[in-house]
C-alpha cells in the first residue's frame, strides 16, 4: 500500500495520510482503517491464516455449489495474494491429506508475484497478453475441472469504464474455460453490477446447464461486485477431442 504524508501538524498529517486500496484507488486511511477494524471477515482472515478476506467469497460460493471437490484441477485467474488458492488447495486436496491419495491441482496466475503456497503453482502473467491462454494450457498440461476468476483491473474511477474492463476480463476467462473445461466443469468469475450481459451471457447459457449471478455474504454490500457462476459445462465437440488426446478417459473430477 502506498503511503504518502502531507501537512504540517501531526493530527493534520495523520488525517491526510492516503493509502492506495487494492484496486489502486486513493481513499482516506481513516476510512480504510475503520473499515478494516470493523470488518469481521478481515479479523477472521487473520485468525484463520488466510491471505485476505477474499478467501471467504470463494469459500461461501463453493459451500453452496460444491465444485472444489477432492481431486479437482483448478485454474485461478487473478490469484494474488492467494486467498482463493488457499481455499482451493485445502478443498481439492482433502482426500490426499487424509488418505495420501492422488491430489488435485491449483494453478494460479496474476500480474503480481504471489508468495509460494504448498499445493499451488503460481505464475506471473498478464492474462490479456497474446499467448497467455497457450501458456496456461502448457502449464496445466491437461483439462481443468474449475476455472475461477477474481481478476479486476485497477479502478479508473469511472463506473462504465470499470464495468467494460471487468467484462473484458470475464469474457477472456470464459473463452479459456470453454477451451479447457471437462464436461460437467464449473466457471466462476467476478463481474460488476449489471453482471454478465449480452453476448457473454448468451454464450454462457449455451455452454453450461446452469448460469446464475451470486453475491456471497463476504462480498461487501456497498460494493457493486458480484460473481457469475456457470455449472455443468456441456462440453464442446472440438474441445472434447483435444482433451481426449491429452488425458484419455477423463471426464470429471473424482
Ligand atoms: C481482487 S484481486 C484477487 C484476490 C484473490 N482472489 C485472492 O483471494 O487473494 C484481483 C487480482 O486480479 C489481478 N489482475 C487484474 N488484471 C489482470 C490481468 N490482466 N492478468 C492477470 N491478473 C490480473 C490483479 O493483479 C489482482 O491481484
Amino acid at each position: 500500500m502506498a503511503d504518502e504524508r502531507r501537512g504540517s501538524g501531526r493530527g493534520q498529517r495523520d488525517l491526510k495520510v492516503r493509502v492506495k486500496s487494492a484496486r489502486g484507488r486513493r481513499i482516506s486511511s481513516v476510512r480504510w482503517l475503520e473499515r478494516q477494524l470493523n470488518d469481521p471477515y478481515v479479523q477472521r482472515a487473520k485468525r484463520e491464516g488466510f491471505r485476505g478476506r477474499a478467501a471467504y467469497k470463494i469459500q461461501e460460493i463453493d459451500d453452496k455449489a460444491r465444485f472444489l471437490v477432492p481431486g479437482a484441477r483448478v485454474v485461478d485467474l487473478g490469484a494474488a495474494p492467494g486467498g482463493w488458492a488457499q481455499v482451493a488447495v485445502k478443498r481439492v486436496n482433502a482426500l490426499g491429506e487424509k488418505k495420501g491419495k492422488a491430489v488435485g491441482r491449483v494453478l494460479g496466475i496474476d500480474l503480481q508475484e504471489i508468495e509460494a503456497l504448498a499445493g499451488a503453482e503460481f505464475h506471473v502473467l498478464d492474462f490479456l497478453d497474446e499467448g497467455a491462454e497457450a501458456r496456461i494450457k502448457d502449464w496445466l498440461d491437461g483439462p481443468a475441472d474449475v476455472v475461477m476468476s477474481d481478476m479486476a483491473a485497477a479502478s479508473s474511477g469511472h463506473k462504465r469504464t470499470d464495468h467494460l474492463r471487468i467484462i473484458a476480463l470475464c469474457e477472456a476467462a470464459a473463452a479459456l474455460a470453454r477451451d479447457i473445461l471437462v464436461p460437467g466443469g464449473t466457471f466462476v468469475a467476478k463481474v460488476l453490477a449489471g453482471g454478465a450481459e449480452g453476448e457473454l451471457l448468451q454464450q454462457l447459457k449455451r455452454d453450461y446447464a446452469s448460469v446464475k449471478h451470486v453475491k456471497p455474504p463476504a462480498s461487501r454490500s456497498d460494493s457493486s461486485e458480484k460473481f457469475v457462476l456457470a455449472t455443468g459445462f456441456r462440453g464442446r465437440k472440438d474441445a472434447a477431442e483435444d482433451i481426449q488426446e491429452d488425458a484419455p478417459g477423463r471426464t470429471s473430477a473424482p
